[in-house]
């Protein structure tokens, strides 16, 4: 095991990592690591182990959780990948490691790891498909950029070859240069002394905006730029300056780097501050100042005891809603890795950033690229970029801008075909990182190896304009179908068990569909019918093989017309917000067969049936205008029938003689009714539209609806509610109840 000396030996010199192989049988791949890490004079204490056993005497995790080394530094991981690889665990690993440290990979013999199925391959075992039936691209994929990479060492522990040795003769690492300080700095000098490149010292002046409310800022950066430990050189400054800063971030461990860092600044400065090690959250509080403290995301959305300056670190991770809860922070900055092990910073930008726009805070952007864990030539992140497409991006502005629905070509994308053409996958996979939220390492696995999912893209030139992922879903055995009925655990198949398990339908499982996982037109074209184009050339290719097209997403007003105006139908609202778009998902069905309609019209009966009475509760706080677009977008009227009592009620309304209080329910039916089929759907205008949804749907109190829809005063706001029902009671009401209505007027 010379080959884990000189690679360590390289890689401190170069202040570079280096990736050690360790393929063959498991146990043996286990105690080669052991020895190669002696040798590499690793001390167990910087190591940690990430696999399914504790097999040398350090830090251990599982794979799935892998995330506890987000944000840290190691000088070795072991990634054990004997029983599973599952890509994220490595896009979240490999960045921990420090220059002049390894990363060491154990897995089975590199010929035959990707024809054998392991345990993330069965997570993408959908039903009906089994483990069979999934393929092993993304894992032959994975050992080619294995072979063909710089600095990555492969040993056959079998057979004792060293297959390459992973050693490049770089030169040694010359010290990078202090940056200059900047000339008129408000943070104190000894700052600007601590900073390692020229991006930090950028990044750490752009937080001396925080010193006064209304500002914030936003740093972007792949791991390891140093992002954490300049928010802890500006976190240090504000609270000498007398400043209460609030950290917090997905783990207290990640974040602890601002503390080391704003600890060693006030060091520096020579004052006096007391810091509370044993208390979890840790805190230092300046003598006679301010104070930075830790709290966890919850409680830190609460600001706790209004503090002046919020740090959100590794923002990404975060929902939206909860980091929407930030903009409340009298002055707040978020730092978010671009690319790595979310796969997706750059979703941050997807929802966040138009809230954060459309906020009265003053937003500063920086952005830091250069390395500070390793140089800048490392050819593990190299590798890494390239093995999980962290770096995939869509294709640029000028080679599509010309692109029309007329122009493009339908293309049904293979796994075949994507590996054939890396510009293509680059393409497809870079667009759905940028369009979506989180798309994560796995994501691009499951898109190369899951039997149940289907790519499918409209092309400019060659070039992708669009993509959707497809997924199979029900034509599921009874069997199945009963676990899921009774609440047991069926993978992907989430329409059909949304269907069975919350809304009781047992037999939502018997059709087959294909549910449009992911859909995203590139910034550049988009509004000129292109994702409606790929919608229709999807419908016209599954149309006679599946029972039903369909979706669920995060409700945005936008987004549900959008799938309305391409024929979707809404079946069902959610109750709880989704944890990562913060918004409520709608699900929406587009039947193309008579079992697909059969199971889209008992739903949508359901749907209507039950929505007035969930917006009044558990949905009392969705967008009205999601409320609105959702349901429009019912498909098949619903009468309205009132009992008679419950018209005279209604009639009495808007001439003052009965109240919407004595019983709601009929104005809620009435409401759900006009706003699903309006018999004349130009009868009230959105605002009042929207004063239905939260007087009436959802029960707000009239002080607030007053103030929400700026009514000049609740008197005014009723009035208008009286002339509403007036003018309802006018399209849906009968004769009688017209005349009702004309006696109190
Ligand atoms: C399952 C899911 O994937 S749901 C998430 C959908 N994807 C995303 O949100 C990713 C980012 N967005 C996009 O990529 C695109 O906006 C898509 C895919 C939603 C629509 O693609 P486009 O090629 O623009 O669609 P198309 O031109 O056919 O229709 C556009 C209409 O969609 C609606 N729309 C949808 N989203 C938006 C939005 N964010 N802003 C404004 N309009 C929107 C509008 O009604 C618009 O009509 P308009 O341009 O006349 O105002
Ligand atoms: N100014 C500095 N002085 C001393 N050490 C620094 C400084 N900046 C960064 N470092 C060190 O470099 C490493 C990476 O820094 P940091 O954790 O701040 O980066 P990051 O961009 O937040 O990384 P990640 O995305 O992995 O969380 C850490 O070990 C940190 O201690």
């Amino acid at each position: 095991m010379d080959i884990a000396r000189s690679l360590r030996a390289e890689a401190r010199r170069a202040n570079e990592r280096r990736l050690l192989v360790l393929a063959g049988d498991p146990d043996r791949t286990r105690e080669r690591a052991a020895t190669a890490l002696d040798l590499a004079d690793v001390p167990s204490a910087e190591t940690t182990v990430v696999g399914p056993e504790p097999f040398l005497d350090c830090e251990h995790h599982e794979q799935s959780r892998a995330e506890e080394l987000l944000g840290r530094t190691r000088t070795a991981v072991v990634l054990d990948a004997h029983e599973e690889l599952r890509p994220d665990a490595v896009g979240r690993t490999v960045g921990a490691v420090d220059g002049g440290g390894l990363y060491v990979l154990l897995a089975p013999s590199l010929e035959t790891w990707p024809e054998e199925r392991d345990g993330f391959d069965a997570s993408l075992a959908v039903p009906p498909f089994s483990v069979e039936d999934v393929s092993g691209h993304f894992r032959r994929r994975f050992v080619e950029t294995l072979r063909a990479h710089r600095g990555i060492a492969i040993v056959d522990v079998d057979t004792g070859t060293v297959e390459q040795d992973g050693l490049t003769d770089p030169p040694p690492s010359r010290p990078v240069p202090s940056p200059t300080p900047p000339t008129d700095a408000w943070f104190r000098s000894e700052t600007y002394a601590q900073c390692l490149t020229d991006d930090q010292r950028d990044a750490v002046q752009a937080f001396e905006s925080l010193q006064t409310a209304g500002e914030a800022v936003v740093v972007e950066a792949d791991r390891g730029r140093g992002k954490s430990s300049a928010a802890g050189l500006a976190a240090g400054n504000l609270a000498a300056a007398d400043r209460d800063v609030l950290v917090t971030g997905p783990q207290y461990r990640s974040a602890a780097e601002v503390f080391v860092r704003a600890a060693h600044l006030l060091e520096a400065f020579g004052v006096d501050f007391t810091r509370d090690r044993s208390s979890d959250p840790q805190r230092l509080d300046v003598a006679g100042a301010g104070c930075v403290r830790y709290a966890p995301p919850d409680e830190a959305a609460l600001l706790p005891d209004g503090p002046d300056v919020v740090i959100v670190d590794e923002a990404a991770a975060l929902p939206v809603r909860r980091l929407e809860q930030f903009l409340d922070a009298p002055a707040v900055a978020f730092t978010t890795t671009v690319h790595g092990y979310e796969g997706a910073g750059r979703g941050f930008s997807v929802r966040f950033r138009d809230r954060l726009a459309e906020s009265d805070l003053a937003v500063t952007d920086v952005s830091m690229t250069t390395p500070i864990r390793y140089s800048d030539a490392d050819p593990v992140e190299v590798w890494a970029f390239r093995a999980l497409l962290l770096d995939a991006r869509p294709p640029v502005d000028q080679l599509i801008e010309d692109a029309t629905p007329e122009t493009v070509e339908y293309r049904q994308l293979s796994a075949a075909d994507l590996l054939a053409d890396t510009h293509l996958l680059r393409e497809v996979f870079g667009l759905l990182v940028l369009a979506h939220y989180r798309t994560e390492p796995s994501d691009l696995a499951r898109l190369l190896d899951a039997p149940n999912l289907t790519v499918r893209a409209l092309t400019h030139e060659g070039h992708v304009v669009a993509v959707a992922l497809l997924a199979q879903e029900g034509g599921l055995l009874a069997s199945t179908r009963a676990t899921m009925y009774e609440g047991g655990r069926v993978r992907g198949n989430m329409l059909p068990d949304v269907l069975s398990t919350q809304l009781r339908d047992e037999a939502a499982g018997v059709p087959v569909g294909q549910r449009v996982l992911r859909i995203a037109t590139n910034a550049a074209v988009r509004s000129r019918g292109l994702g409606s184009k790929l919608l229709s050339e999807i419908r016209a290719e599954f149309a006679d093989h599946v029972d039903w097209v369909g979706v669920s997403y995060g409700a945005t007003p936008e987004l549900v017309r959008f799938w309305a105006d391409n024929g979707y139908n809404t079946v069902h609202l959610a109750t709880s917000r989704n944890a990562t778009s913060g918004e409520y998902s709608v699900v929406m069905l587009d039947p193309c067969s008579d079992d697909g309609a059969a199971l889209a019209a008992r739903h949508r009966e359901w749907f209507q049936d039950r929505i007035a009475a969930v917006l009044s509760d558990p949905l009392d706080d969705c967008d009205p205008d999601v409320v609105r677009a959702v349901l429009r977008a019912t498909d098949g009227e619903r009468p309205v029938s009132l009992s008679e009592w419950e018209w005279r009620l209604v009639a009495g309304v808007p001439g003052g003689a009965s109240v919407l209080d004595t019983n709601p329910k009929p104005f809620r039916d009435l409401t759900r009714r006009h706003l699903s089929h309006p018999a004349d759907a130009t009868a009230l205008s959105p605002r009042e539209e929207r004063l239905l949804v939260r007087k009436v749907l959802q029960a707000h109190p009239w002080s607030t609806v007053t103030e929400e829809l700026a009514f000049v005063s609740e008197r005014e706001c009723m009035r208008t509610l009286g002339g509403i029902v007036e003018r309802l009671t006018r399209l849906y009401g009968d004769p009688w109840v017209q005349e009702e209505l004309d006696r109190h007027l």
